[in-house]
């Protein structure tokens, strides 16, 4: 059984420690490492290229079009798509059992951005009913190379512009020190953001996983918030 640690008081994220096979997770960094070096990101043992510190890879940068079609058709990345602990659990949080909607995201961030990826609801962005999320470490995510934050409970849906949730958010942050194996579970009323990374050359990999209610219109678009 994972061991669940509810992060907030209306039980809308957790903290699945140890919850998938670690072996299977450290495959996806694998190989996310190659392909990062491949192009450039990372140098062969896996620190930052110099020319990458202070970048954020843009949704519609061709070359990271091309990584996430590499990464997110893994049979690895399958795998955990359709883990059995993974899908018990989100089907434990959601009251119900949902669908992989495959619009994932395979995260490098890499150190020197002044900020993180700023706090938004991924409802604003995945018009899908019943939206979670599984947030996926695939290195050992401290608060200084950058982990996630959730809120303490979930919002009704807000308006977010280009830096996400606007307005002020009275809120307090949980930060989830996790690492591979681990995933952090949230609804998609959940606000989340991440710390910026502050190693000096480690990239943060991550992997996120997203579920909801199957509908007749298919995939839906999702952004890189
Ligand atoms: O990893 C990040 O920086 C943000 C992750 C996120 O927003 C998500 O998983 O929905
Ligand atoms: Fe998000």
């Amino acid at each position: 059984m994972p061991d669940l640690v509810m992060l907030n008081r209306l039980a809308a994220s957790r903290l699945l420690r140890r919850v998938l096979d670690r072996d299977l997770v450290l495959a996806v960094a694998a190989r996310v490492r190659q392909s990062a070096c491949r192009r450039g990101w990372l140098k062969e043992d896996g620190r930052v290229s110099a020319r990458m510190h202070g970048t954020r890879l843009a949704a519609d940068d061709p070359d990271y079009v091309a990584f996430l079609a590499e990464i997110l058709s893994l049979p690895e990345v399958d795998a955990l798509r359709s883990d059995r602990s993974l899908r018990s659990a989100v089907a434990e949080a959601s009251g119900q059992s949902l669908e992989p909607l495959r619009a994932d995201i395979c995260r490098i961030t890499f150190p020197g951005e002044p900020g993180g990826t700023p706090a938004h609801q991924d409802a604003w962005y995945c018009k899908v009913p019943r939206l979670w999320i599984a947030w996926i470490p695939l290195v050992a995510c401290s608060r200084r190379l950058g982990t996630l934050e959730i809120a303490d409970r979930e919002l009704p849906l807000a308006a977010h512009d280009e830096n996400g949730l606007a307005g002020d958010l009275r809120t307090t942050w949980c930060p989830a020190s996790c690492g591979p194996g681990d995933v952090l579970l949230f609804s998609g009323l959940t606000p989340h953001r991440s710390l910026p990374n502050r190693s000096a050359e480690r990239p943060r990999l991550s992997l996120d996983l997203r579920f909801g209610e199957a509908t007749s219109q298919g995939e839906s678009g999702v952004t890189a918030a």
